[in-house]
Protein backbone atom coordinates (compact mmCIF):
# COMPACT_ATOMS: atom_id res chain seq x y z
CA UNK A 1 0.00 0.00 0.00
CA UNK A 2 1.16 3.27 -0.74
CA UNK A 3 2.31 5.82 2.07
CA UNK A 4 -0.71 8.31 3.05
CA UNK A 5 0.12 11.79 1.44
CA UNK A 6 1.49 13.72 5.26
CA UNK A 7 -0.92 16.21 5.57
CA UNK A 8 -4.75 16.06 5.60
CA UNK A 9 -6.71 17.38 2.73
CA UNK A 10 -7.93 20.07 5.10
CA UNK A 11 -4.33 21.43 6.37
CA UNK A 12 -3.06 21.38 3.06
CA UNK A 13 -5.99 23.80 2.02
CA UNK A 14 -5.48 25.86 5.17
CA UNK A 15 -1.44 26.26 3.96
CA UNK A 16 -2.43 27.28 0.75
CA UNK A 17 -0.43 24.01 -0.58
CA UNK A 18 0.30 22.92 -4.37
CA UNK A 19 -1.69 19.45 -4.45
CA UNK A 20 0.97 16.88 -4.39
CA UNK A 21 0.75 14.36 -7.11
CA UNK A 22 -1.33 11.98 -5.90
CA UNK A 23 -4.23 14.51 -6.23
CA UNK A 24 -3.31 15.34 -9.87
CA UNK A 25 -6.18 13.78 -12.54
CA UNK A 26 -4.62 12.85 -15.40
CA UNK A 27 -7.12 10.35 -17.13
CA UNK A 28 -9.98 9.31 -16.51
CA UNK A 29 -10.58 5.84 -19.28
CA UNK A 30 -14.65 6.01 -19.17
CA UNK A 31 -15.24 9.83 -18.64
CA UNK A 32 -14.21 12.93 -20.44
CA UNK A 33 -11.62 14.76 -18.11
CA UNK A 34 -12.44 18.08 -19.44
CA UNK A 35 -12.49 20.65 -16.06
CA UNK A 36 -13.39 23.66 -17.50
CA UNK A 37 -16.25 23.45 -20.43
CA UNK A 38 -19.10 21.73 -18.14
CA UNK A 39 -21.46 24.36 -18.00
CA UNK A 40 -25.24 24.91 -18.25
CA UNK A 41 -27.81 25.57 -19.27
CA UNK A 42 -29.39 21.86 -19.63
CA UNK A 43 -33.03 21.40 -18.15
CA UNK A 44 -32.40 19.05 -15.16
CA UNK A 45 -35.99 19.59 -14.82
CA UNK A 46 -37.43 20.56 -11.04
CA UNK A 47 -40.39 18.48 -10.71
CA UNK A 48 -42.94 18.96 -7.40
CA UNK A 49 -43.32 15.79 -5.80
CA UNK A 50 -45.89 16.40 -3.74
CA UNK A 51 -47.86 16.28 -7.16
CA UNK A 52 -47.14 12.14 -6.36
CA UNK A 53 -49.01 11.77 -3.43
CA UNK A 54 -52.44 10.00 -2.96
CA UNK A 55 -53.81 13.11 -1.93
CA UNK A 56 -52.67 15.37 -5.35
CA UNK A 57 -53.99 12.09 -7.53
CA UNK A 58 -57.35 12.07 -5.73
CA UNK A 59 -57.80 16.11 -6.61
CA UNK A 60 -59.25 15.99 -9.76
CA UNK A 61 -58.27 19.76 -10.21
CA UNK A 62 -54.65 18.28 -9.50
CA UNK A 63 -54.81 15.62 -11.77
CA UNK A 64 -53.30 17.30 -15.10
CA UNK A 65 -50.13 18.61 -13.18
CA UNK A 66 -49.83 15.33 -11.65
CA UNK A 67 -49.64 14.03 -14.92
CA UNK A 68 -47.16 16.05 -16.35
CA UNK A 69 -45.15 15.74 -13.11
CA UNK A 70 -45.05 12.08 -13.67
CA UNK A 71 -44.13 12.14 -17.65
CA UNK A 72 -41.42 14.50 -16.55
CA UNK A 73 -40.14 12.33 -13.58
CA UNK A 74 -40.16 9.89 -16.91
CA UNK A 75 -38.33 11.57 -19.29
CA UNK A 76 -35.67 12.63 -16.85
CA UNK A 77 -34.98 9.26 -15.58
CA UNK A 78 -34.29 8.11 -19.09
CA UNK A 79 -32.59 10.42 -20.33
CA UNK A 80 -30.05 11.60 -17.29
CA UNK A 81 -30.71 9.79 -14.69
CA UNK A 82 -31.11 12.58 -12.44
CA UNK A 83 -33.72 15.92 -11.28
CA UNK A 84 -34.46 18.29 -8.68
CA UNK A 85 -37.10 18.04 -6.16
CA UNK A 86 -39.62 20.53 -4.50
CA UNK A 87 -42.39 20.04 -2.60
CA UNK A 88 -40.69 17.96 -0.34
CA UNK A 89 -42.05 19.19 2.81
CA UNK A 90 -38.78 20.03 4.71
CA UNK A 91 -38.70 23.78 5.46
CA UNK A 92 -35.68 25.77 4.22
CA UNK A 93 -34.84 26.57 7.96
CA UNK A 94 -34.58 22.68 8.78
CA UNK A 95 -32.10 22.21 5.48
CA UNK A 96 -30.06 24.73 6.58
CA UNK A 97 -29.76 23.35 10.02
CA UNK A 98 -28.86 19.77 8.75
CA UNK A 99 -26.20 21.84 6.45
CA UNK A 100 -25.21 23.56 9.79
CA UNK A 101 -24.64 20.36 11.68
CA UNK A 102 -22.76 18.98 8.87
CA UNK A 103 -20.09 21.91 9.04
CA UNK A 104 -20.04 22.19 12.56
CA UNK A 105 -18.73 18.75 12.17
CA UNK A 106 -16.37 19.38 9.44
CA UNK A 107 -15.17 22.59 11.34
CA UNK A 108 -13.67 21.03 14.69
CA UNK A 109 -10.56 20.20 15.07
CA UNK A 110 -8.79 17.36 13.42
CA UNK A 111 -8.06 15.56 16.46
CA UNK A 112 -11.87 15.58 17.62
CA UNK A 113 -13.14 14.17 14.13
CA UNK A 114 -10.53 11.41 14.56
CA UNK A 115 -12.15 9.73 17.13
CA UNK A 116 -14.82 9.31 14.87
CA UNK A 117 -12.26 7.99 12.23
CA UNK A 118 -13.09 4.83 9.71
CA UNK A 119 -10.98 1.90 10.68
CA UNK A 120 -9.12 0.30 7.20
CA UNK A 121 -11.11 -1.46 5.36
CA UNK A 122 -14.72 -0.22 6.67
CA UNK A 123 -17.26 1.80 5.23
CA UNK A 124 -18.38 3.96 8.23
CA UNK A 125 -16.49 6.81 9.91
CA UNK A 126 -14.43 10.03 9.23
CA UNK A 127 -12.12 10.31 6.70
CA UNK A 128 -10.50 9.99 3.12
CA UNK A 129 -10.42 7.61 0.13
CA UNK A 130 -9.42 4.28 0.91
CA UNK A 131 -6.26 4.08 -0.77
CA UNK A 132 -5.56 0.41 -2.43
CA UNK A 133 -3.35 1.76 -5.73
CA UNK A 134 -0.61 3.90 -5.96
CA UNK A 135 -1.98 4.51 -9.72
CA UNK A 136 -5.59 6.06 -7.49
CA UNK A 137 -5.82 9.52 -8.20
CA UNK A 138 -7.00 11.19 -4.72
CA UNK A 139 -10.46 13.39 -4.31
CA UNK A 140 -9.56 16.90 -2.11
CA UNK A 141 -12.33 16.54 0.05
CA UNK A 142 -13.17 14.30 3.05
CA UNK A 143 -16.20 12.68 3.98
CA UNK A 144 -18.44 11.09 6.99
CA UNK A 145 -20.22 7.90 6.17
CA UNK A 146 -22.34 6.64 8.46
CA UNK A 147 -25.35 3.98 8.66
CA UNK A 148 -28.87 5.64 9.39
CA UNK A 149 -31.75 2.60 8.35
CA UNK A 150 -32.45 0.51 10.02
CA UNK A 151 -31.67 1.94 13.51
CA UNK A 152 -30.60 -1.20 14.68
CA UNK A 153 -27.45 -1.20 12.12
CA UNK A 154 -26.33 2.68 13.65
CA UNK A 155 -22.75 2.41 15.02
CA UNK A 156 -23.45 5.18 17.46
CA UNK A 157 -19.86 5.57 18.72
CA UNK A 158 -19.22 6.28 14.80
CA UNK A 159 -21.89 9.55 15.17
CA UNK A 160 -20.52 12.89 16.26
CA UNK A 161 -21.25 14.41 19.63
CA UNK A 162 -20.70 18.07 18.60
CA UNK A 163 -22.71 19.79 17.71
CA UNK A 164 -24.79 18.35 20.07
CA UNK A 165 -28.17 18.60 17.33
CA UNK A 166 -26.22 16.34 15.61
CA UNK A 167 -27.67 12.65 15.75
CA UNK A 168 -30.95 14.21 16.24
CA UNK A 169 -30.94 16.34 13.67
CA UNK A 170 -29.62 13.03 10.92
CA UNK A 171 -32.10 11.32 12.70
CA UNK A 172 -35.05 13.74 11.54
CA UNK A 173 -33.88 13.69 8.22
CA UNK A 174 -33.28 10.74 7.54
CA UNK A 175 -36.96 9.97 8.29
CA UNK A 176 -38.29 13.02 6.02
CA UNK A 177 -35.73 11.05 3.57
CA UNK A 178 -36.95 7.64 3.94
CA UNK A 179 -40.71 8.68 3.32
CA UNK A 180 -40.06 11.53 -0.55
CA UNK A 181 -37.71 8.09 -1.10
CA UNK A 182 -40.85 5.93 -0.98
CA UNK A 183 -43.30 8.34 -2.49
CA UNK A 184 -40.49 8.10 -5.52
CA UNK A 185 -39.94 4.95 -5.86
CA UNK A 186 -43.86 4.62 -6.24
CA UNK A 187 -43.73 7.57 -8.88
CA UNK A 188 -40.83 6.12 -10.88
CA UNK A 189 -42.97 2.54 -11.09
CA UNK A 190 -46.19 4.60 -12.36
CA UNK A 191 -44.60 6.77 -14.71
CA UNK A 192 -43.49 3.86 -16.46
CA UNK A 193 -47.04 1.79 -16.20
CA UNK A 194 -45.96 -0.79 -13.91
CA UNK A 195 -47.62 -1.62 -10.37
CA UNK A 196 -46.37 0.58 -7.94
CA UNK A 197 -44.69 -1.63 -5.86
CA UNK A 198 -42.00 -2.93 -8.65
CA UNK A 199 -39.54 -0.95 -7.34
CA UNK A 200 -40.38 -0.67 -3.64
CA UNK A 201 -41.11 -4.09 -3.26
CA UNK A 202 -37.81 -4.66 -4.55
CA UNK A 203 -35.75 -3.07 -1.79
CA UNK A 204 -37.63 -4.78 1.05
CA UNK A 205 -38.86 -2.85 4.34
CA UNK A 206 -35.69 -2.88 5.91
CA UNK A 207 -33.81 -1.08 2.73
CA UNK A 208 -30.54 0.55 4.19
CA UNK A 209 -30.05 4.07 4.47
CA UNK A 210 -26.44 5.58 4.39
CA UNK A 211 -25.61 9.28 4.80
CA UNK A 212 -22.38 10.67 3.51
CA UNK A 213 -21.06 14.36 4.63
CA UNK A 214 -18.94 15.49 2.29
CA UNK A 215 -16.23 18.31 2.94
CA UNK A 216 -14.53 20.14 0.00
CA UNK A 217 -12.18 22.82 1.38
CA UNK A 218 -10.89 25.11 -1.63
CA UNK A 219 -7.78 23.79 -3.08
CA UNK A 220 -4.89 26.68 -4.95
CA UNK A 221 -4.69 24.26 -7.94
CA UNK A 222 -9.02 23.52 -8.76
CA UNK A 223 -7.50 23.09 -12.50
CA UNK A 224 -5.57 20.29 -11.19
CA UNK A 225 -7.49 18.19 -8.37
CA UNK A 226 -11.09 17.00 -8.73
CA UNK A 227 -13.53 17.01 -4.84
CA UNK A 228 -14.52 13.75 -5.88
CA UNK A 229 -13.84 12.16 -8.78
CA UNK A 230 -16.58 10.46 -11.59
CA UNK A 231 -18.40 7.73 -10.38
CA UNK A 232 -22.18 6.11 -10.06
CA UNK A 233 -23.65 5.36 -7.06
CA UNK A 234 -23.99 2.38 -5.75
CA UNK A 235 -27.72 3.07 -4.27
CA UNK A 236 -31.04 2.13 -6.71
CA UNK A 237 -31.56 6.24 -5.59
CA UNK A 238 -29.45 8.83 -3.93
CA UNK A 239 -31.02 12.49 -2.32
CA UNK A 240 -28.27 14.98 -2.17
CA UNK A 241 -28.33 18.35 -0.24
CA UNK A 242 -26.11 20.51 -1.83
CA UNK A 243 -24.09 23.23 -0.51
CA UNK A 244 -26.46 26.45 -0.86
CA UNK A 245 -23.74 28.88 -2.05
CA UNK A 246 -20.89 26.46 -3.92
CA UNK A 247 -22.16 24.92 -7.27
CA UNK A 248 -19.78 22.35 -8.36
CA UNK A 249 -21.68 19.16 -8.84
CA UNK A 250 -21.47 17.53 -12.36
CA UNK A 251 -23.50 15.11 -14.09
CA UNK A 252 -22.53 13.60 -17.24
CA UNK A 253 -25.62 14.00 -19.95
CA UNK A 254 -24.71 13.08 -23.15
CA UNK A 255 -21.11 12.80 -22.84
CA UNK A 256 -20.89 16.61 -21.23
CA UNK A 257 -20.20 17.59 -18.45
CA UNK A 258 -23.55 19.75 -17.31
CA UNK A 259 -23.08 21.42 -14.16
CA UNK A 260 -26.04 20.71 -11.25
CA UNK A 261 -27.70 24.64 -10.45
CA UNK A 262 -28.57 25.37 -7.13
CA UNK A 263 -32.41 25.45 -6.44
CA UNK A 264 -33.11 26.77 -3.48
CA UNK A 265 -34.35 24.60 -1.10
CA UNK A 266 -34.41 21.43 -3.98
CA UNK A 267 -32.87 18.16 -3.34
CA UNK A 268 -30.94 16.71 -6.21
CA UNK A 269 -32.22 13.14 -7.01
CA UNK A 270 -29.97 10.69 -8.99
CA UNK A 271 -30.65 7.18 -9.50
CA UNK A 272 -27.85 5.11 -8.55
CA UNK A 273 -26.94 1.51 -10.26
CA UNK A 274 -29.73 -0.42 -8.66
CA UNK A 275 -32.62 1.42 -9.95
CA UNK A 276 -30.64 1.14 -13.47
CA UNK A 277 -30.63 -3.16 -12.96
CA UNK A 278 -34.51 -2.87 -11.77
CA UNK A 279 -35.71 -0.95 -14.72
CA UNK A 280 -33.53 -3.08 -17.16
CA UNK A 281 -31.73 -0.05 -18.36
CA UNK A 282 -34.61 2.11 -18.38
CA UNK A 283 -33.51 4.70 -16.24
CA UNK A 284 -30.09 5.51 -16.27
CA UNK A 285 -27.52 5.53 -13.17
CA UNK A 286 -25.94 8.71 -14.20
CA UNK A 287 -21.89 9.07 -13.79
CA UNK A 288 -21.11 12.37 -11.61
CA UNK A 289 -18.11 14.58 -9.82
CA UNK A 290 -17.39 17.12 -7.86
CA UNK A 291 -14.65 19.55 -9.19
CA UNK A 292 -12.79 22.01 -6.80
CA UNK A 293 -13.01 25.91 -6.50
CA UNK A 294 -9.77 28.23 -4.86
CA UNK A 295 -12.56 30.26 -3.12
CA UNK A 296 -14.70 29.00 -0.82
CA UNK A 297 -15.29 25.42 1.41
CA UNK A 298 -18.16 23.00 0.11
CA UNK A 299 -20.54 20.93 2.19
CA UNK A 300 -23.12 18.20 0.59
CA UNK A 301 -24.53 15.42 2.79
CA UNK A 302 -25.77 12.32 0.22
CA UNK A 303 -27.98 10.05 1.55
CA UNK A 304 -28.24 7.12 -0.59
CA UNK A 305 -30.96 3.97 -0.71
CA UNK A 306 -30.11 0.39 -1.00
CA UNK A 307 -32.04 -3.01 -0.76
CA UNK A 308 -32.11 -5.26 2.24
CA UNK A 309 -28.49 -6.39 1.89
CA UNK A 310 -30.13 -10.05 1.49
CA UNK A 311 -33.00 -9.46 -1.30
CA UNK A 312 -32.09 -10.21 -4.92
CA UNK A 313 -32.97 -7.52 -7.34
CA UNK A 314 -33.21 -7.49 -11.09
CA UNK A 315 -35.09 -6.22 -13.85
CA UNK A 316 -38.83 -6.11 -13.72
CA UNK A 317 -40.29 -8.38 -15.67
CA UNK A 318 -42.66 -6.06 -17.62
CA UNK A 319 -39.81 -4.34 -18.41
CA UNK A 320 -38.36 -7.38 -20.07
CA UNK A 321 -39.36 -7.89 -23.56
CA UNK A 322 -38.08 -9.17 -27.41
CA UNK A 323 -37.59 -4.88 -28.13
CA UNK A 324 -35.50 -4.92 -24.63
CA UNK A 325 -34.33 -8.13 -23.66
CA UNK A 326 -32.98 -8.57 -20.25
CA UNK A 327 -29.87 -6.45 -20.23
CA UNK A 328 -28.38 -7.28 -16.29
CA UNK A 329 -28.54 -10.51 -13.87
CA UNK A 330 -30.42 -10.88 -10.85
CA UNK A 331 -28.09 -9.45 -7.89
CA UNK A 332 -27.58 -9.83 -4.09
CA UNK A 333 -25.32 -7.19 -2.01
CA UNK A 334 -24.45 -5.22 -5.09
CA UNK A 335 -23.09 -2.77 -2.24
CA UNK A 336 -20.26 -5.25 -1.48
CA UNK A 337 -19.90 -6.19 -4.97
CA UNK A 338 -19.25 -2.58 -5.87
CA UNK A 339 -16.68 -2.36 -3.73
CA UNK A 340 -14.74 -5.12 -4.30
CA UNK A 341 -14.68 -3.91 -8.02
CA UNK A 342 -13.68 -0.60 -7.07
CA UNK A 343 -11.23 -2.14 -5.17
CA UNK A 344 -9.84 -3.78 -8.22
CA UNK A 345 -10.24 -0.71 -10.71
CA UNK A 346 -13.50 -2.44 -12.30
CA UNK A 347 -16.83 -0.70 -13.17
CA UNK A 348 -19.03 -2.93 -11.12
CA UNK A 349 -22.56 -2.22 -13.20
CA UNK A 350 -20.54 -4.16 -16.30
CA UNK A 351 -19.98 -7.27 -14.07
CA UNK A 352 -23.98 -7.85 -13.91
CA UNK A 353 -24.57 -7.10 -17.33
CA UNK A 354 -25.56 -9.90 -19.27
O1 LIG B 1 -21.01 16.50 -3.20
C1 LIG B 1 -21.75 16.27 -4.14
O2 LIG B 1 -22.37 17.16 -4.70
C2 LIG B 1 -21.92 14.87 -4.66
C3 LIG B 1 -21.60 13.79 -3.68
C4 LIG B 1 -21.70 12.43 -4.27
O3 LIG B 1 -21.81 12.24 -5.44
C5 LIG B 1 -21.63 11.24 -3.39
O4 LIG B 1 -21.40 11.37 -2.18
O5 LIG B 1 -21.83 10.12 -3.92
FE1 LIG C 1 -22.37 10.17 -5.89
Amino acid sequence: MPPLPAKSVPEMSVDGDEPPPQYIVKECNFAPLDLSTASGPFPIPIIDISLFSESASANSSKKEAADEALEQLRSALISAGCFQAVGHGMSSSFLDKVREVARQFFALPLEEKQKYARAENESEGFGSDTVVSDKQVLDWSNRLTLQVFPEERRRLNLWPKTPNEFGETLHEYGLKVRSAMALMYKAMARSLNLEENSFLGQMGDNSLNEVRMNFYPPCSRPDLVLGLKPHTDRSAMTVLLQDSEVESLQMLIDDKWVKVPIVKDALVVNLGDQMEIMSNGVFKSPLHRVVSNSGKLRVSLAFLSEPEPEKEIGPVDALVDEHRPRGYKNVKSYGSLNYTCYQKGMVAIDMVKM
